[in-house]
C-alpha cells in the first residue's frame, strides 16, 4: 500500500515535470550555421536577445515575426498555390503543394511541423499517401537535399562507422526500407526513401514523436526495375537486387549497427516485398524491438474495419466468425490480415474456432488459392481452401466467380491492381449474404486502389459500407444522402505502435500488444457513427486516435510483464497507473512544435 502510494506520488511528479518539458534548447553552432539548420531555424522569428546571444545581429532583417504571422504567411502563400494551380493536372498541382511543404521542412521544421499538424486532414495526402507515391517515382528529378540516412550494398563492413555520421545523438524512431515494393508500384529502389520519410512525418504529426530524433533510412541493395536502371537520373545502385544470404547479411549489419548506438530505438520495416518482409519479420522481432508496418500496421488496421463492419450489420463482434470474407491479394499486407483475424477469433474464444478458416477466401493473382496449387506459398497454405467444396469453385477460379459464389459479406482488397473490382464484381457484390456489404479497396496510392469510391456506390448500391487506402471525397447519393468514405490506411496504428512501445520500454512488440491497439481503434467508432457508415476515425484527430492506441499498447506490454520504462518513468509507475493516467502519461510525452529558447554551448 505504503510503494503503491510513493510510485503514484512519483508519478504525480513525473507528470508535471512532462508538461513542463519546452524548456530551453542547447545548441552547438552559431550565426549562419543555425539559420541553416531546420532543426533550430525560426527564421525571421529570432527574438533580438537570442539574435546576439547566437551571433545572428546583421544576418537576418531587423523585424522579428512572431510565430503565429510567419504561419498565417505560409498558410497564405499555400492558398495561393492553390488557386494559382486550379484546372491544371492532378499530378501538376500535387507535386507543386508537396514542393512548397518540402521547401518549408528544409527551412524550419518546427514551423512545418505546426502547419502539418494543425492541418492534417488536407496536408497528409501530400506529405504522406498518394502524393508520396508520385514523390518517389519522380525522386531523381525531385532531389535538393537529402533527407535521412542511405546504407548500401557497397557500405558492407561499414555501417557500425557509418550510423555515426547522423548527427542526433538519440534517435527513437527508424523506418527503414529497402525500395523493393513502394505502396502498389512496385520495385522503385533508391527512390522509394520517399516512404519512409512520409511515414515519419506522420510519426511527428501523429505519435508527437520529438522531429529530432527520427531517422527514415533507405537499404539499397540494387533495383529489378528496367526502367530505372536505364534512367541517367536514378540515384541508386546500379545493380541487380541482392538476394538470399548475401541480401540478409546486410540487413543484420544494418541493424546491428542501429541497436550499438541507439539500443532504445524501435525500427519499423516498410514496403519490402513480401518474401523478405517475412523473414525479416520473424528473424529479428524477438531479437529487435522492430515491427513490420505492411504485415502487423495494416492487420490490425483492417481488422478493425473487419469488426465496425459486424457492428454496421447491427450484429454483434460475436458474429464476427460467421463473416464471410473474401482477400484479393496474398502478399504481405493480404496474409497479415487474414493471420491476425484469426488470432482475433480464437482470442474470442468461439467454439467455432477449428471452422474459422472456413469464413476466408484468398485470391492472388492466379486466381482463388486452393490445396490444389502448385507450388504453394506455406503463407498463404492455412488459408487455401479445398477445390470443389463450394461447386465451381476450383482451384484459380476467377475473382467474379469467387464473389458470385460465395456471396461474401466483405470484399478486402490488398492486391495493389487499380480497378480490379470491376463493375461486374461490384454488381455482384448486390448479392452479397450481408444486408450491409462491405467493400474495402485498400491498395495504394489511388491509381492502385481496387476501385474508387464512387464506383464502389454506383455499381454495388448505396448500402454498403466502404474503405480504401487513399483518401476519397464522400459519394453524393442523390436525395441528400451521402456514401461515406473511410480512409483503411495504416497510419491509424503505426504512431501509437511506436509511440506505446517507446513509452512502455518493451524490448520487443508482441501480439498481444498489436491486438490491443487494434482493438482499440476497433472500439473508437461509436455505435451511432457506425450506423452512418463510419468506420474509422477522421484523420484531423489523430493525434487523439493515436494517444488512445499509445496507451493500450502500454498497457498490453504492462500486462505482459514486458514494460520496463522510458525516462524518468519507470516498469512500477507504469505497472501502478491507471488507465486514465496511462493515456496522460503518454498525452504529455508528445512533441508540440512551438519555438524554445536558443542556448548556445560550445
Ligand atoms: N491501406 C493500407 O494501409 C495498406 C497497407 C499495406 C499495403 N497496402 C497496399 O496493398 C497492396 C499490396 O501490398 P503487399 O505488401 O501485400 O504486396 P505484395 O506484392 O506482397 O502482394 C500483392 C498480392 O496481390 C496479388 N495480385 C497481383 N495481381 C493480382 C490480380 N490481378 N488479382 C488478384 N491478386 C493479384 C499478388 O499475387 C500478391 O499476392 C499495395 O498496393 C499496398 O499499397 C495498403
Ligand atoms: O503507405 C501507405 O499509405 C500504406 C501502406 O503502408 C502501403 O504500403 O500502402
Ligand atoms: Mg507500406
Amino acid at each position: 500500500m505504503w510503494r503503491l502510494a510513493r510510485a503514484a506520488a512519483k508519478f504525480r511528479q513525473i507528470r508535471r515535470f512532462s508538461a513542463a518539458v519546452s524548456g530551453p534548447c542547447i545548441v552547438h553552432k552559431r550565426g549562419t550555421d543555425i539559420l541553416h539548420d531546420p532543426w533550430f531555424n525560426k527564421d525571421t522569428g529570432f527574438p533580438l536577445t537570442e539574435r546576439d546571444r547566437l551571433g545572428l545581429r546583421g544576418l537576418l532583417p531587423p523585424r522579428v515575426i512572431s510565430f503565429e504571422q510567419q504561419y498565417d504567411r505560409f498558410m497564405e502563400s499555400f492558398r495561393s498555390l492553390e488557386n494559382n494551380t486550379r484546372g491544371e493536372p492532378s499530378n501538376v498541382v500535387a507535386l507543386a503543394k508537396w514542393r512548397i511543404l518540402n521547401r518549408l521542412h528544409d527551412r524550419n521544421e518546427t514551423l512545418y511541423y505546426r502547419v502539418l499538424i494543425d492541418n492534417i486532414k488536407d496536408f497528409a495526402p501530400i506529405i504522406y499517401t498518394p502524393t508520396v507515391g508520385l514523390v518517389c517515382q519522380n525522386y531523381g528529378g525531385l532531389f535538393r537535399r537529402p533527407r535521412g540516412m542511405y546504407f548500401s550494398a557497397k557500405d558492407k563492413g561499414e555501417m557500425m562507422s557509418m550510423i555515426y555520421n547522423w548527427p542526433a545523438e538519440k534517435v527513437d524512431m527508424i523506418v527503414l526500407t529497402d525500395g523493393s515494393r513502394i505502396l502498389g508500384l512496385g520495385d522503385l529502389g533508391v527512390q522509394g526513401i520517399g516512404i519512409p520519410i512520409g511515414k515519419l512525418d506522420m510519426y511527428v504529426a501523429a505519435a508527437g514523436i520529438n522531429p529530432q530524433r527520427i531517422l527514415p533510412v533507405m537499404l539499397d541493395v540494387g533495383i529489378n526495375n528496367e526502367k530505372l536502371l536505364g534512367d541517367s537520373l536514378y540515384l541508386g545502385l546500379r545493380q541487380p537486387r541482392l538476394e538470399g544470404d548475401e541480401y540478409l547479411s546486410v540487413v543484420d549489419e544494418f541493424m546491428e549497427a542501429v541497436y550499438a548506438r541507439w539500443p532504445k530505438a524501435i525500427v519499423q520495416f516498410e514496403d519490402f516485398q513480401m518474401k523478405w518482409a517475412f523473414e525479416t519479420l520473424q528473424r529479428y522481432r524477438r531479437k529487435f524491438c522492430m515491427f513490420n508496418d505492411d504485415v502487423q500496421g495494416t492487420a490490425g488496421v483492417a481488422l478493425a474495419g473487419l469488426l465496425g463492419a459486424v457492428r454496421a450489420q447491427g450484429r454483434p463482434i460475436e458474429d464476427f466468425v460467421k463473416q464471410k470474407i473474401v482477400v484479393v491479394g496474398a502478399g504481405s499486407a493480404g496474409i497479415g490480415v487474414l493471420n491476425m483475424a484469426k488470432q482475433a477469433i480464437s482470442m474470442m474464444g468461439s467454439h467455432e474456432n477449428s471452422a474459422a478458416n472456413n469464413q476466408f477466401w484468398l485470391i492472388d493473382k492466379f486466381g482463388l488459392i486452393t490445396s490444389d496449387r502448385k507450388d504453394l506459398d506455406p503463407a498463404a497454405a492455412p488459408f487455401a481452401r479445398n477445390p470443389g467444396e463450394i461447386e465451381g469453385l476450383n482451384e484459380g477460379a476467377t475473382l467474379l466467380q469467387v464473389v458470385k459464389k460465395v456471396k461474401p459479406h466483405v470484399l478486402l482488397g490488398l492486391s495493389g491492381v487499380g480497378g480490379i473490382f470491376n463493375e461486374e464484381v461490384l454488381k455482384a457484390m448486390k448479392d452479397s449474404d450481408s444486408p450491409r456489404p462491405a467493400i474495402f479497396a485498400m491498395s495504394n496510392p489511388t491509381m492502385n486502389a481496387e476501385c474508387t469510391a464512387e464506383e464502389a456506390f454506383r455499381h454495388a448500391g448505396p448500402n454498403i459500407v466502404f474503405a480504401s487506402g487513399s483518401p476519397f471525397e464522400h459519394v453524393d447519393l442523390g436525395d441528400g444522402k451521402v456514401g461515406r468514405v473511410n480512409q483503411a490506411n495504416n497510419m491509424y496504428l503505426f504512431p501509437g505502435i511506436g509511440l506505446g512501445t517507446l513509452l512502455c520500454g518493451a524490448h520487443f512488440i508482441t501480439d498481444g500488444m498489436l491486438q490491443a491497439a487494434a482493438k482499440c481503434l476497433a472500439s473508437y467508432i461509436t455505435e451511432e457513427e457506425i450506423q452512418k457508415g463510419i468506420l474509422f476515425p477522421s484523420i484531423s484527430s489523430i493525434r487523439h486516435i493515436t494517444t488512445q492506441v499509445a496507451a493500450a499498447v502500454v498497457r498490453a506490454a504492462v500486462e505482459e510483464e514486458l514494460a520496463e520504462g522510458h525516462g524518468e518513468v519507470g516498469s512500477k509507475e507504469l505497472t501502478h497507473m491507471s488507465e486514465e493516467e496511462t493515456v496522460e502519461y503518454v498525452a504529455g510525452s508528445m512533441w508540440y512544435p512551438v519555438y524554445t529558447p536558443l542556448v548556445h554551448e560550445k
